[in-house]
């Protein structure tokens, strides 16, 4: 298969406290809908969208995560794979502005290093914040992380998140396949080399005009 006709998947994990809006960015962004009842997510769910990233075509999954920690044994299996991550907390929750950095050591404990944007959410309700923009620039700094305010409400930044995590994982993707073609030109280089011994296999013949 050409490499132009293979489709780039994301798996992307949405986590947070319970009730910061996880379900509802995800229902704004691969559905276009916004509902005010909450309803606690149980386990895990996914949806997914398709978008263009530089005329290449990307299919997001976006699993929901349940932000109780009662579902943290279901949850923890559900962080596998993932290839992005969105961390989120509200604008009135503190508690869930001090969990971002335990968030973060559950996801990184499973999958690693993988890009991860951090997010407050419901910024249309700002006179009822509880986190000083300072303190919340300062996490983002810390955990060397970019940094969005949104409101799934009024849909507010949503679309700029999921862009940002396609852009940054389809970035190392390409320097990944860079570094590991300049492996094989490496390696062949070597192999052409009289100096080099090189490593023959018995099963494959090798000769002159190879
Ligand atoms: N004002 C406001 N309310 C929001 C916003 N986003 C979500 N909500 C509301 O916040 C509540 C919780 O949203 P959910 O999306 O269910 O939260 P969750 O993080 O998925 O919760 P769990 O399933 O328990 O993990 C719902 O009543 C939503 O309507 C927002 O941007 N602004």
């Amino acid at each position: 298969m050409l490499e132009e006709d293979m489709e780039v998947a994301i798996k992307v994990v949405v986590v947070g406290n319970g009730a910061v809006g996880k379900s509802s960015m995800i229902q704004r962004y691969c559905k276009g809908i916004f509902t005010k009842d909450y309803k606690k997510t149980i386990g895990v769910d996914f949806l997914e969208r398709q978008i263009l990233v530089n005329d290449e075509e990307v299919r997001l999954m976006l699993w929901d995560t349940a932000g109780q920690e009662e579902f943290d044994a279901i949850t923890k299996a559900y962080y596998r794979g993932a290839q992005a991550c969105v961390l989120v907390f509200s604008t009135t929750d503190r508690e869930s502005f001090q969990a971002i950095d335990s968030w973060r050591e559950k996801v990184e404990a499973e999958v690693g290093d993988i890009p991860t944007v951090l997010v407050q959410n419901k910024i249309d309700l700002l006179e009822e914040t509880v986190i000083k923009n300072e303190e919340a620039e300062a996490l983002a700094k810390r955990l060397k992380l970019r940094f969005y305010r949104a409101s799934v409400k009024e849909d507010l930044n949503v679309n700029e998140v999921f862009k940002y995590l396609a852009e940054k994982y389809l970035l190392q993707l390409k320097q990944q396949t860079a570094e590991e073609t300049e492996v094989v030109h490496t390696t062949s280089n070597k192999i052409g080399d009289p100096n080099f011994p090189g490593v023959f296999r018995s099963d494959q013949p090798w000769t002159a005009s190879c």
